[in-house]
């Protein structure tokens, strides 16, 4: 029996039904990027590498909150070695490496060995030589603080001396744009970097509101308290207020985007759309309620989606969060890939990808529990 994202479809359904169904549903069109057969003759533009969650501990596997899974620990550094060798040894190296956040796993801290952790996956990284563009998820704040991660290697905005932040002056560089919003003294980690002339990747911080992203006493915590309260009356407020749908995103565990981090998405989208680019926007948290579990889903990924909609540059939205992984492409041809977790990727197995920049789409070529998708532009 299949095992869907959707609960409602979980009851009963035979694999030969649901694909009969599918086969004639609008899924179809979700199906054929899936299968379709990747043209290699010409070389890409560009390409680069995609992982998540890999949250590396040096301890004993163990399992999720529900013990429905299965957590490798040591094994996921393992899991990285290959992927770096892999990246390595491709014909056409990598530009970089986009790193999905959560990469050591909040059981560091219990033992004291946050540091530690964060150096073995840094100097793992390291030995490709490739440039790495470090996302920040609700693990790296379990592990440090966002001052702590601000000036730590997970700070990838100032390692990478080809990034523009939301704060830096529009004629400093020129791909860059400002935030235009002076008072934005809670800084956020976003930024954006152009990998190849005519296209953008956009970095954002899903834990720019959050309870535990945020310190209190500052604005955004509380802002964030009250957008959690409004919506769990739980004591513990890791815990779902509701059984089902898009309501359990509300949890400690996940966040939001400020409103002036999304008013800098939009201004950087529309000078994105002005240069025809094409843009990849990067989270830890995915968006689209399909294209994952909706306990893992941003608070506000609706106002998200919206900006997403209105500008014709963006491609893909790649997120990590969800183990289990997911993928749609959404009514405005945007994708939305979320990368199954390393940590959760059984040790026969793998969980990562090599994305193919063509001038006509991306191809994703995955390897073990990550798909191959063909990413027609929108
Ligand atoms: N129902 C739950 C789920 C989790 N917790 C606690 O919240 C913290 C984070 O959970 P964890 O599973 O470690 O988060 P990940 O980012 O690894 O994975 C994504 C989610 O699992 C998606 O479901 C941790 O302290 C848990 O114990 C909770 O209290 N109640």
């Amino acid at each position: 029996m299949l095992k869907f994202k959707c609960t409602f479809r979980n009851n009963g359904v035979s694999e030969g039904t649901f694909l009969r169904w599918w086969a004639k549903s609008g899924s179809l069109k979700n199906r054929l990027t899936r299968i379709k057969k990747m043209d290699e003759t010409l070389p890409p533009l560009f390409t680069f590498g995609v992982i998540a969650d890999i949250q590396y501990a040096d301890i004993e596997d163990g399992f999720n909150y529900h013990h429905t899974r299965k957590r490798y620990y040591r094994n996921s550094l393992r899991l990285l070695r290959r992927a770096n060798e892999k990246w390595k040894g491709e014909a056409v190296k990598p530009s970089f490496i986009i790193q999905l956040g959560d990469v050591i796993d909040g059981y560091n801290k219990k033992y004291n060995a946050s540091e530690t952790a964060l150096k073995t996956v840094v100097n793992e990284l390291d030995k490709s030589a490739i440039e790495v563009h470090h996302v920040w998820g609700n693990h790296e704040f379990y592990n440090f603080s966002r001052d702590e991660l601000m000036i730590s290697a997970l700070n990838s905005r100032t390692t990478n001396d080809t990034t523009s932040t939301m704060s830096e002056d529009t004629t400093a560089l020129e791909d860059t744009v400002e935030s235009g919003n002076v008072s934005d003294t809670e800084e956020s980690y976003a930024y954006h970097f152009s990998p190849a002339p005519h296209f953008r990747v956009a970095v954002l911080d899903a834990y720019d509101l959050s309870l535990i992203g945020r310190k209190e006493p500052s604005v955004r915590y509380y802002e964030a308290l009250e957008i959690i309260q409004a919506h769990n009356n739980n004591d513990d407020l890791n815990h779902p207020p509701v059984f089902d749908g898009t309501e359990r995103r509300f949890v400690k565990f996940n966040g939001g985007f400020s409103k002036c981090q999304l008013d800098w998405l939009d201004r950087l989208l529309t000078l994105s759309d002005e240069k025809l680019e094409k843009v990849v926007v990067v989270s830890h948290l995915p968006v689209h309620p399909y294209s994952t579990d909706p306990i893992c889903l941003a608070w506000n990924y609706e106002r998200v989606l919206s900006i997403l909609h209105s500008h014709k540059c963006v491609v893909c939205f790649m997120a990590g969060h969800d183990h289990d992984g997911g993928y749609y492409r959404d009514a405005s041809g945007v994708h939305h890939l979320t990368f199954e977790g390393v940590i959760e990727t059984p040790p026969e197995s793998d969980a990562f990808g090599t994305v193919y920049v063509y001038e006509d789409r991306m191809a994703l070529r995955g390897n073990g529990r990550v798909a191959d998708r063909v990413l027609l532009y929108p």
